[in-house]
This record gives C-alpha cells, structure tokens and sequence, in this order.
C-alpha cells in the first residue's frame, strides 16, 4: 500500500472522530437532562422488581444487548445484578415469529410475552421508522410499561408515538454512524446514573 493511499485513507479516519465529536458536542446541549430522567426511571423500575426491555436492530440491536450485559453484568463497579434482557438474542423466537408472522412483530410479541406494567421498554432506532421498534412501542404503552426512545433523524415515526409519560433521546444527526456512536453515551450515561442513584 503505498503512501498516499495511506494519507487518504488517515484524513478519511480523521474526519469520523471530527464528526462524531461535533455530534456528540451539539447533543451535549439537550440530552443530559434527559439521561438524568431515564436513570430515575429506570432506578425506580427496578427498585419495584421490574426490568429494562431493549430492542433494536442492527448496530441498535447490539447496542441494546451491550446495554443489558451492563445491567446484569457490570458497568464500571461491582454490585448486584440488575434486572435486564435484550430481545434480540433467542434466535429461535426471532426465526419463528419472523417466519410464521412478520419480522414487523419478533420484538412486540416479546414485550407481550415477557414484559409486566411498570418495566421499561428501552426502544432504539436511529432512524425512528423501524417497524418491529414501533410495534414493541405500540405494544408497550398498552401496557403500561414505560418507554424510552433512542431514535436520530428527528425521530422519525417513533417520535409521534411519544408522550409525556414516555423519554425520549433523539440525537441530532442524520447519519447513522453519528447517531449510534452518540447512543452508546447515552447508554453509559444510564448505567453510571443508574450506578450512582442505586449504589452510592
Ligand atoms: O450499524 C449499522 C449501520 O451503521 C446497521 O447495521 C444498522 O443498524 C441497520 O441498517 C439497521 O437496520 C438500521 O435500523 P434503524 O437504526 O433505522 O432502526
Ligand atoms: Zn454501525
């Protein structure tokens, strides 16, 4: 390889962290507050024996089974476990409700399933149009189970299904890298807050 396709592919890098720490500046201005409404929620959802539903797709659904690792696992300290489950991970509920029903229901048919009023449904997309994420949303608030939205893109459709029991974090970029990168801070963000609110 030689050098200048190096210096090519290095100002190309480069720019990822420009722009990714742009986008996490401008989000800085907003989202803290509401990382701080998330962390009491979520403190008192599982304070009261609830759990913490994350779904998502893609990179999201990653996101969402890193975020429950954190919550069973650890974050950054050692304490109890913490109630927690991504529905992204059972292969065979996913192949058999995409099969036999619609990838548009393998998350809603799990919060049907498994969740309880007074849980939280933590709903990633960085669009805000996924559909099976919209349909865990939809499933969730008939429920009564609390959501929190992590969307992008001016939240797209998720945005709409949103009220004044629900939080929602919408990161301010419209390019998926960006937002994914800012979700995952919001993500630590929660588990430390959590940390501190339940442990300290
Ligand atoms: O990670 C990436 C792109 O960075 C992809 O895997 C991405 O997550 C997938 O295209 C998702 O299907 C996008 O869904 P959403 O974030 O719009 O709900
Ligand atoms: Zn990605």
């Amino acid at each position: 390889m030689n050098k200048e396709t190096i210096e090519r592919l290095r100002i190309r890098a480069s720019q990822h962290f420009l722009d990714s720490i742009a986008v996490k500046q401008e989000a800085e201005k907003t989202l803290p507050e509401l990382v701080a409404r998330g962390v009491m929620a979520m403190a008192q959802c599982l304070q009261s024996g609830g759990k913490v539903m994350a779904c998502g797709n893609g990179g999201s659904a990653a996101d969402a089974q890193h975020f429950a690792a954190e919550l069973i696992g650890r974050f950054e300290r050692e304490r109890q476990e913490l109630a927690a489950i991504a529905l992204t991970t059972d292969s065979s509920i996913l192949t058999a409700v995409g099969n036999d029903y619609s990838y548009d229901e393998i998350f809603s048919k799990q919060v049907r399933g498994l969740g309880k009023e007074g849980d939280i449904l933590l709903g990633i997309s960085t669009s805000g149009n996924s559909k099976n994420v919209i349909k865990a949303i939809e499933a969730a608030k008939k429920m009564g189970i609390k959501v929190i939205a992590f969307t992008g893109n001016g939240g797209g459709k998720i945005a709409s299904l949103l009220d004044q029991d629900d939080i929602h974090l919408c990161v301010p970029s419209s390019r998926t890298a960006r937002i994914q990168e800012t979700h995952l801070v919001l993500l630590h963000g929660l588990c430390d807050g959590v940390d501190h609110l339940m442990f300290d």
